[in-house]
């Protein structure tokens, strides 16, 4: 008798412990691959960093929301293998953002990203140099996707290629009118490898990733709008400081999602995340330990006190 009750005791404190387990497991870490598949990423940022130029650069505002700039300008934006070591050092700095809650991802002067460097890509054309930076970036951008804040990449002039990827490890699309996003891989020889098809599916659906992938479409704002890949539309600039104008654009569009004390934003983002990437009966049991997080806490004895009403 005792002995079932303590298995039993077990099994509810394991099955406890699972679920949370399975929370920080997708949501903390967040690495696809590790050393059982014969990643090792210190080598890979070596090697990544033997291509320099450009910078990723972070900015991590009072209001929460912080704002990812990718900066190399002279190649539309492109990622040297420098600026892909600093996106991982990036997104590592944002997991640990306590305050944060929202997340701005653009490209520098007036274009978002296109893609790898073509230098780097030259240089490491061989398979497995071309599998280890794969699995560098699957990881980096599935933690970037697995964030607690809510991200929107701002889509100005071209995301190509892995720049395409890019936009999908974003919560939201938004796009400035001479936005274009273009899988270009299948130009290039390539399908992508940066996540990009297996996030591209699940946003679109496979009917629309397999004609976007398959004809290598470009994807203006109508288009986007229309297939769901893109979120919302921002206005035209206007004058030469337009970038800012569309940064301003950015911010207000994403403020909707992210107004509220950090815990319950933070708190939505998981509940959303699990239920996307979980099956159901562990992305309820996620939903539980994170609601228990904000039950009879401050924000939530606040607004019963306040008797608020909905309408
Ligand atoms: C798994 C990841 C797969 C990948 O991402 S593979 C890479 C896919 N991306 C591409 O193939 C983009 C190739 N580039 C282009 O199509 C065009 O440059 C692009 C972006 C439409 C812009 O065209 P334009 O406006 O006419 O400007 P442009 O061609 O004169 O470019 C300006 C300078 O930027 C350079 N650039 C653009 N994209 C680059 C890239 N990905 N890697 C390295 N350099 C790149 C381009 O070479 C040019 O440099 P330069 O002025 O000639 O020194």
């Amino acid at each position: 008798m005792v002995l079932h009750a303590l298995k039993q005791q077990l099994l509810k404190s394991s099955c406890a412990f699972g679920s949370w387990a399975r929370l920080m497991q997708t949501q903390s870490s967040g690495c696809v691959y590790s050393s059982t598949h014969d990643f090792n990423p210190k080598e890979v940022r070596e090697k990544l960093q033997a291509f320099p130029g450009g910078s990723i650069d972070l900015l991590k505002q009072d209001c929460g929301i912080a704002i990812l700039t990718i900066n190399n300008p002279s190649r539309m934006n492109a990622f040297s293998g420098s600026m892909m070591v600093q996106l991982e050092e990036k997104v590592s700095l944002l997991e640990n953002w306590s305050d944060g809650k929202g997340l701005i991802v653009h490209g520098a002067e007036g274009t978002f990203c296109s893609g790898s460097d073509l230098n780097a890509v030259r240089a490491i054309s061989n398979p497995q140099d071309g599998m280890k930076m794969c699995m560098f970036m699957q990881n980096t951008l599935t933690r970037l996707l697995r964030l607690p804040l809510i991200s929107v990449a701002l889509v100005e002039g071209k995301a190509l290629g892995g720049g395409a990827e890019l936009t999908t490890a974003c919560d939201f699309r938004i796009m400035a009118s001479d936005g274009v996003i273009q899988f270009v891989h299948r130009h290039m020889g390539l399908v992508p490898g940066w996540g990009g098809a297996a996030r591209l599916v699940r946003i679109v659906g496979s009917q629309n990733a397999l004609k976007l992938l398959g004809g290598a479409v470009k994807v203006d704002l109508e288009f986007g709008l229309q297939i769901g890949l893109v979120d919302g539309a921002l206005e035209a600039p206007q004058a030469q400081d337009s970038a800012d104008t569309l940064l301003e654009q950015a911010e207000c569009w994403l403020s909707r999602y992210t107004k509220g004390p950090t815990p319950v934003i933070q708190a939505v983002k998981r509940v959303v995340l699990s239920g996307r990437e979980l099956p159901l009966s562990d992305a309820l049991r996620t939903e539980k330990d994170v609601f228990g997080t904000l039950w009879g806490g401050p924000a939530n004895l606040q607004a019963l006190a306040s008797k608020s009403k909905h309408n």
